[in-house]
């Protein structure tokens, strides 16, 4: 298990109660983990604590076998991620900004070019390349974020609601490069709005809902959106019983 990423018993608390609590899970190599649900349950959170850039209360989280509060640029070079807003300077073309992102992972500088052409060319991003990405509509800055994620081909793939501003064409390029890599052995990690879109990538989905962790639904299910309702409203009420108990 150690080849993936790993949350143990992770927990983090902003001021006002609202965090994460007590989560554990693992992406296996080659597996596609989608994280599911509402608004503020918890997942860029969750995303920002494996990712080491936000430091838990309590638990650790793993990447390749190592503990995030102790990896090195080897282990950062194995990652691709996005989370909050692409990374783009607007001053900077598309190009220099792939550049950029491929030098930040240690693509060594030999191999540069070429591997910003295959995600120039993978993310249809060809007629924008030179363009400043300021000038770029929301979408295919959105496309350029995750051409920048990907590129390196990373072993490890956090993605926090990738889909988000992209077009049908741009979710089904993001849809092919996030199989390709698992198909290649990547861990992926990825979080969505969307159940039918993430049913139809995900080997594995998990809900979260008031910070926790509370369960799995079968990407196979017909009716996915009712599974979800249902799993959510189960915890919210198996949370407030709890607490008239306890009041
Ligand atoms: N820096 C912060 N300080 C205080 N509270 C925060 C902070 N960041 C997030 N929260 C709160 O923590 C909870 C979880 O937020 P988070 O953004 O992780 O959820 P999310 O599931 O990613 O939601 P969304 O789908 O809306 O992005 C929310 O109640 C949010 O208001």
């Amino acid at each position: 298990m150690s080849d993936g990423m790993v949350l143990d018993r992770v927990s983090r608390s902003y001021r006002g109660g609202a965090g994460v609590r007590e989560a554990s899970l693992v992406v296996r190599p080659g597996e596609i983990h989608a994280l599911v649900g509402l608004n503020g349950a918890g997942k860029s959170t969750l995303m920002k604590l494996l990712l080491g850039m936000l430091r838990p209360d309590s638990g650790a989280a793993l990447i390749g076998g190592v503990d995030v509060r102790r990896a090195d640029s080897r282990t950062w070079s194995r990652l691709g991620q996005l989370v909050e807003t692409p990374l783009a300077y607007g001053e900077l073309t598309v190009r220099a900004n792939l550049s950029v992102a491929a030098q930040l992972r240690g693509v060594p500088s030999a191999e540069r070019s070429m591997v910003i052409d295959k995600a120039v060319e993978a993310f249809r991003l060809t007629e924008y390349v030179n363009r400043r990405t300021r000038s770029l509509s929301l979408g295919n800055r959105q496309r350029l974020g995750i051409a920048a994620a990907l590129q390196h081909e990373p072993d490890f793939v956090v993605l926090d609601e990738p889909t988000n501003a992209l077009d049908p064409a741009g979710t089904i390029l993001l849809r092919e490069a996030v199989a390709r890599l698992a198909g290649q052995g990547a861990a992926v990690l990825i979080s969505s709005h969307h159940l039918d879109e993430v049913a139809r990538i995900a080997d594995t989905i998990t809900v979260m809902n008031a910070g926790r962790l509370i369960g799995h639904l079968d990407p196979q299910d017909d009716d996915l959106e009712r599974a979800f309702f249902q799993s959510v409203l189960r915890d919210d009420e198996s949370r407030s019983e709890d607490g008239e108990q306890s009041a």
